[in-house]
């Protein structure tokens, strides 16, 4: 009599989500970095990515993006996804309504309004080095949101602001989140900001990382 072989389970994707992701791992080299991952994203969520430094949150950032495709990963995204760096990676010698035109193609006229959008009404033709860190931040952001993401990647978005500019920058976000109807993952160290702007915090923990808390805010 033959041998019976089970088949194969296949990995289960919710097509529902705005993102499905399947690990069973990864790393940089032979540094093992996440171990098994699974996180769904739904539709206006603001997702917090807590945990210690180090522990690969950034690293889950970029596979979202499609930055880094693991081998055996399982990511399904529907529609576009923007992301937004730690560091706010601007064009220099160019004018910020150029540093949207240039990099999303969209028009002048509505690089505009994206600028105006994120407070920067009046400062079309100043350059990112005329601007402060915060500044250029909403430059970053602008830039994101004008490609009308699906999902929104936020990395540090606070990270080396004074108070009152985290304060400004924290308001900003609830009000983008609102007008563009956003879904975002924020990846950040302080809980203060995880409670203040999150309805969903997942923390990471262990070596390789997993997801060992997943916590609605109620927010
Ligand atoms: N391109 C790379 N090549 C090699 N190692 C990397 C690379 N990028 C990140 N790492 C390492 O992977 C680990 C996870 O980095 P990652 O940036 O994902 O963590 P993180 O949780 O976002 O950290 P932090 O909170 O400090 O920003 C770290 O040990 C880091 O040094």
């Amino acid at each position: 009599m033959q041998p019976q072989i089970a088949p194969i389970p296949k990995p289960h994707v919710d097509r529902s989500a705005v993102l499905s992701l399947q690990l069973t791992g990864f790393g940089y080299g032979t540094a093992q970095i996440l171990g098994a991952i699974e996180l769904k994203i739904q539709r206006g969520e603001t997702v917090a990515l807590v945990g210690p430094s180090g522990g690969g949150k950034s690293s889950i950032l970029r596979i979202c993006a499609g930055l880094e495709q693991p081998s055996g990963a399982k990511c399904r995204l529907r529609g576009r996804v923007s992301i937004v760096f730690q560091e706010p990676t601007l064009l220099p010698w160019r004018s910020l309504v150029e540093n949207l035109t240039l990099t999303t193609g969209i028009t002048r006229g509505a690089a505009r309004d994206a600028l105006a959008a994120v407070g920067l009404a009046g400062r079309e033709n100043d350059f990112p080095g005329q601007m402060s860190l915060g500044q250029q931040r909403r430059l970053a952001l602008a830039r994101a949101l004008a490609v009308r993401p699906d999902l929104l990647l936020l990395d540090e978005p606070f990270v080396s602001l004074d108070p009152q500019t985290t304060s400004d920058m924290m308001d900003l976000y609830d009000k983008l989140r609102d007008d563009y109807d956003l879904t975002t993952i924020i990846v950040t160290h302080a809980a203060s900001e995880a409670e203040r702007l999150a309805t969903r915090i997942v923390t990471l923990g262990g070596s390789p990382a997993v997801i060992t808390s997943d916590q609605n805010t109620g927010a």
